[in-house]
């Protein structure tokens, strides 16, 4: 009897117990939220452990984003689960923090699944700033700087006089030909070696391997993200690595490979000169391994092509909502160049309208839309006396930045004039001119390393295309919708018809016999 009074006190005393911790645990995760909450930025309620997670949507974020940012203030703070996040929703915020700041402003937050698991820290994009990250920078630099990124001027231009003479033939597969286009681009100044379609297998394998790796990037998705924790278990209880690690060594021998055939025609004196190349030499001076090489050279395929093609289709797009903006373009160019040459690197100053038709549509519809993957802070910080925690994610909202009304008035309306002189919508900002304007490739030591080549790759075809063709609606009653983007971090237009058709009988015969020339300078890069 004595002995059953005594359990049953003792098993009372252990449930009390448990239920007294449970709940001064929950007490104190509310009253650290809210305390975490109360220092730093304004933003939208949300709860503790899943912090504003459920509102955040997983399609298009960057809307909701810039929408929290009118609401709010230019620097917006959420939590995504318990990990702070701030949203940048103008350029004076992100210059601010990510380029004055910078020395703590540029790392990434963990990649779990994609960055440590996947891809074993390897990949440039996702690496925390440290050594590793500043080698993979060098690379870059020493192969794209802004002379350099010039010696590729030769491949673009001959590469845009085959996309001129595809656009002339095929016009209606526009969009498939400005894409291959890109891939070409990026797999010869990165391989040497040029490619003829979107669908040969050196695009298609890494397009597949850079799909795996943003299909582990969803947040919510995996649950060791959350719960770091998961990886102290032993590796064979780590489910969640099974397949990541599977796919890895699929990285791995594909990236090998083309390294290995860049060194065998640079031994053979047949590679012409490309960042693998370049990579390879400076490789021991550098200290990096082979596979840190091969990994490096290879983040042009998710951060190059996309971007470059889908840029020109906003162009395109615009230009069947704005004829008389496509007019005063070409009536430039009419001027300058006239119809029976092409346009060539060197006619860039005498075309300011055309440059700030391009500037337009990369501010009008930006394609990293997020601003590239976030950037996450490495110090405590304080800014406009609000705290932000170190550890705090920060998303360059670049889509809210083009839209802010501050710095661009009459945001949503396509002005290309607004980057002129004497504009009334010009701004007065040394950052906003028509040739200082890099807004679109992000911010401080993390800002693009590939921004002259593509801005020249978007130079030459933009130019290209209005000196030789209109662009027109195939319905004038239904245009494209200008919202229609693609779901993913970069988000380019939607599939939409165009009526492409050639200026002028002189531009035809132009188109035609520049790609004949074209065909044998080619032959080099095959
Ligand atoms: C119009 C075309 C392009 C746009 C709009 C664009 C935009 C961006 C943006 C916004 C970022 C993130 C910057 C940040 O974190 O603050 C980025 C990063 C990057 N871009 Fe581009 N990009 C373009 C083309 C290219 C090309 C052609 C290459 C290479 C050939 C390239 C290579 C990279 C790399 C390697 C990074 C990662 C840098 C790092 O994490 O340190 N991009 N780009």
């Amino acid at each position: 009897m004595l002995r059953s009074v005594l359990d049953n006190l003792r098993g009372n005393l252990v449930l009390s117990t448990s239920l007294v911790l449970l709940i001064t645990y929950v007490v104190y995760t509310f009253i650290d939220y809210a305390a975490r909450r109360r220092k730093m930025p304004p933003g939208p309620r949300g709860v503790p452990w899943i912090g504003n997670r459920h509102q955040v949507p997983s399609i298009k974020p960057w809307r909701k984003f810039a929408q929290w940012n009118r609401e709010y203030g230019p620097v917006t703070s959420l939590f995504l689960g318990r990990t702070p996040v701030i949203v940048l929703g103008t350029a004076q915020a992100a210059w601010d923090l990510l380029e004055k700041r910078s020395d703590i402003y540029s790392s990434r937050p963990r990649f779990i699944m994609a960055g440590e698991i996947l891809s074993d820290n390897m990949r440039g994009l996702m690496m925390p700033a440290g050594e590793n990250w500043r080698k993979f920078r060098r690379v870059y630099h020493n192969g794209f700087h802004s002379r350099k990124a010039d010696t590729y001027r030769d491949i673009q231009s001959l590469e845009s006089k085959l996309l001129m003479f595809q656009l002339l033939h095929d016009p209606q597969n526009f969009e498939k030909h400005i894409q291959r286009y890109a891939a070409s681009v990026v797999v010869s100044v990165v391989y040497g070696k040029r490619i003829d379609s979107v669908d040969e297998w050196i695009v298609k394998e890494n397009m597949d391997a850079m799909s795996y790796m943003t299909s582990l990037n969803i947040p919510g998705k995996y649950i060791v993200e959350t719960w770091p924790w998961l990886l102290n278990l032993p590796k064979s209880l780590q489910w969640f690595r099974r397949m990541p690690e599977i796919r890895r060594q699929r990285d791995i021998k594909l990236l090998t490979h083309l390294l290995g055939d860049v060194k065998t025609r640079v031994e053979a004196g047949t590679c012409p000169p490309c960042l693998a190349a370049d990579a390879l030499e400076n490789r021991e001076k550098m200290g990096i391994s082979e596979l840190q090489v091969a990994y490096t050279v290879s983040s042009p395929f998710g951060a190059g092509i996309e971007t470059t093609a889908g840029t020109t289709l906003v162009f395109i797009l615009a230009m069947l909502h704005h004829p008389e903006e496509m007019r005063k373009a070409q009536a430039e160019i009419d001027k300058v160049i006239g119809q029976d040459r092409m346009p060539e690197w060197n006619d860039v100053d005498s075309l300011p309208y055309v440059r700030a038709v391009i500037n337009e549509a990369m501010r009008w519809r930006p394609v990293a839309a997020l601003g590239g993957s976030p950037h996450a802070s490495t110090s405590d910080d304080e800014y406009n006396g609000m705290f932000i925690p170190k550890g705090t994610t920060v998303f360059a909202n670049l889509d809210g930045i083009m839209r802010d009304p501050g710095t661009f008035p009459n945001p949503d309306a396509f002005v290309p004039g607004r980057w002129l002189p004497g504009h009334p919508l010009a701004s007065s900002h040394p950052r906003l001119q028509l040739d200082t304007f890099d807004l679109p490739f992000g911010f401080g030591r993390r800002i693009c390393p590939g921004q002259h080549l593509a801005g020249n790759s978007v130079f030459i075809n933009v130019t290209r295309m209005l000196w030789a063709y209109n662009f027109e609606p195939v319905d004038n009653d239904n245009l494209p919708d200008t919202w229609a983007f693609t779901n993913g971090s970069n988000s380019w237009p939607q599939s939409f018809p165009a009526k492409i058709t050639v200026r002028s009988q002189l531009v035809q015969d132009t188109v035609e016999r520049e790609w004949e020339a074209a065909k044998e300078a080619l032959g080099r890069w095959q």
